[in-house]
């Protein structure tokens, strides 16, 4: 289905006013030729009506002559902002920043973050940004987990496939994602509705079992056959499978690069307004598929970098994988049992 333009600037008007846009404001508009026309507008009428100052930043897009495919998280880490002084400068003057062209994983934005300049990432089609329009109960329900998730030490995974993984946490923040950039040095990226974290530096351990129709990004596939990942200290050391284990091992293989098998962010998916079926009726190129990330009960883990969080792993290669039906204890507390959330009560959505 298709939004009409006015519709998306109502949409942008809720969401810039959760994300505390008023008079005393000013928001900058980052873009680059690959945004899509319609956001920017929105975000900028939007913007505009609720009184701030706008103003727009237009980078010449950056490409890495290794990186592949079209998704903006295949390749992390430098940006079309990377080494311009100048204009990560006008950045950091916005309170506001609406990111049309995907700063996500880069150092910079970690830096213009520490300025206290807030950032929401808006890189999905309208129509996905219109099904998980954010609302303040989206808020209240993953601060709800965050609760739980920021005091844990040790994060287990189980699964029916086979998974069988620990996390020993502490080392790292908990980093929430609730669709709006309401405090000062949030990031936040609409769509989203999921919470995580990073397990302790070289302690991740275990197996990870990759059932079929569990969820590869940024490949945006469902597995058709079980993909097995051993990991120890921290890191996969072995993918068993069939075409698509092959098809993963040589995807990382190509980086050259061993830190792209170090495990990086891991949570839960808490929006119900995310379905686990829409990434197979969009093209690979609509977006990052965010419903993937973020659907409810998910279990969210990927690979590669964790500089976002000050960890040492500045790797390009960026893997986003979403199960079904595991059973995730946060300690002693069963999360997710299924693919069920079950706990904390306040985070539940059904
Ligand atoms: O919203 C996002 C998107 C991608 C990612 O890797 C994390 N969070
Ligand atoms: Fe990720």
């Amino acid at each position: 289905m298709a939004v009409n333009q006015s519709q998306l600037g109502q949409m942008f008007e809720q969401v810039l006013r959760l994300s505390k846009v008023d008079a005393s404001q000013s928001v900058a508009i980052l873009k680059s030729h690959y945004s899509d026309a319609r956001t920017v507008q929105a975000a900028t009428d939007a913007a505009l009506r609720l009184g701030a100052k706008v103003y727009c930043v237009e980078l010449p897009a950056f490409n890495h002559p290794t990186a592949m495919g079209n998704d903006m998280t295949a390749y992390c880490g430098d940006t079309a902002l990377t080494g311009n002084i100048a204009a990560q400068r006008a950045l950091e003057a916005a309170d506001l920043i609406v990111d049309t062209m995907m700063l996500l994983h880069s150092p910079e934005q970690e830096q213009i973050l520490k300025t206290g300049t807030r950032i929401l990432l808006a890189v999905e089609p309208p129509e996905v940004l219109a099904r998980m329009l954010p609302n303040e109960e989206d808020k209240s329900r993953v601060l709800a987990a965050a609760a739980v998730l920021e005091k844990a030490r040790m994060m287990t995974v189980k699964s029916p496939a086979g998974s069988d993984f620990r996390a020993p946490l502490g080392q790292y923040p908990t980093v929430t994602e609730y669709g709006y950039a309401d405090e000062p040095g949030r990031w936040d990226h609409w769509p989203s509705g999921f919470l995580f974290t990073w397990p302790n530096e070289d302690q991740a351990e275990g197996v990870l079992v990759l059932d079929v129709g569990d969820i590869l990004l940024p490949f945006k596939s469902y597995a058709r056959e079980r993909i097995t990942l051993e990991i120890e200290k921290g890191f996969v050391t072995h993918i068993h499978g069939g075409f698509e284990a092959e098809y993963l091992r040589d995807y990382m293989r190509y980086f050259n690069d061993p830190e792209v098998y170090g495990i990086s962010h891991i949570g839960w998916g808490l929006q119900p307004r995310a379905q686990w079926t829409a990434m197979g009726l969009h093209d690979k190129n609509d977006g990052m598929c965010m419903d993937a990330r973020a659907f409810y009960g998910n279990f969210l883990f990927s690979t590669g970098p964790n500089t976002e969080v000050g960890g040492k792993r500045k790797t390009p290669c960026h893997m986003d994988i979403a199960l079904r039906r595991c059973d995730i204890k946060v300690d002693d507390l069963l999360v997710v049992a299924e693919g069920e959330v079950v706990a904390p009560e306040a985070s539940r959505a059904r």
